[in-house]
């Protein structure tokens, strides 16, 4: 529960939110049985991602909100095997190009596109996943539309976030849907690609789900 700027876990339920069915297979199997840990699949996207979430904390009252998944790293900040935990999430392609280069909605005046996440719950998170032998960093986890494929998008995206670790598709829908019923939200993510040229044979898939059910006990420590 957000109390004032202070978030105070409490014995309250936390939802915990997954793109697709595997990785909330692997969540759910690292957790302990009987957790007040809830885990949904609300698809891959942030439009899918923030109206799934949305319904889900519309039924019932949760303490917090971390959505968990496989990300790609940025190279030198998150190398595939890897665990990011969000200390910021941003919608890294949400705004307008511009002779200038990308315009954000902050820059546009249209709203929010980056919200940092409790620094307490973060720091806890990532010593509670250290204690689980997770190689662990924390850092801004980018959300953006389009998997990036080249060497020069990612380039361009870390010259423009260069505090971002890691990419992902979901994480700024679940920070909106959780905005709307003043839930906090966080961004768990286990490192199976680089971001770069795409080269799908070198994603690691299997083995950064493993890594989500490693870290699933984390979420019961830091969450309950
Ligand atoms: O391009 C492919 O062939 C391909 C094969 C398997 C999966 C994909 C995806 O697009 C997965 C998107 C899904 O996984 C998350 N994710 C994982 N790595 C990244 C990334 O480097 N950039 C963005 N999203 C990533 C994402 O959150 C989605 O849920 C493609």
């Amino acid at each position: 529960m957000i109390k004032g700027k202070v978030v105070e876990i409490t014995s309250m339920a936390t939802l915990v939110v997954t793109a697709v069915e595997a990785e909330k297979e692997a969540v759910v199997r690292g957790l302990p049985k009987n957790s007040a840990i809830e885990v949904i699949v609300g698809g891959v996207g942030i439009a899918q991602m923030a109206a799934n979430t949305a319904v889900a904390l519309s039924q019932h009252t949760y303490q917090a909100v971390v959505n968990v998944g496989i990300a790609g790293g940025f190279v030198e900040e998150a190398p595939v095997g890897s665990f990011v935990v969000a200390n910021e999430i941003i919608a890294a392609d949400l705004g307008a190009e511009s002779e200038k280069g990308f315009l954000s909605l902050e820059e546009l005046d249209l709203g929010v596109s980056r919200l940092a996440c409790d620094q307490t719950v973060v720091e806890r998170s990532v010593r509670s996943l250290e204690k689980l032998r997770l190689d662990v960093t924390e850092g801004a986890i980018l959300t953006t539309t389009t998997v990036t494929g080249t060497a020069s998008r990612a380039k361009l995206l870390k010259v423009r976030f260069p505090t971002a670790k890691a990419e992902a598709m979901e994480g700024y829908g679940v920070l909106a849907a959780a905005r709307l019923y003043n839930v906090p939200a966080f961004e768990w993510r286990s490192i199976s690609n680089v971001v770069g040229p795409r080269d799908r044979e070198k994603w690691k898939i299997k083995e950064a789900l493993a890594l989500l059910e490693q870290a699933a006990p984390a979420l019961v420590e830091v969450f309950s």
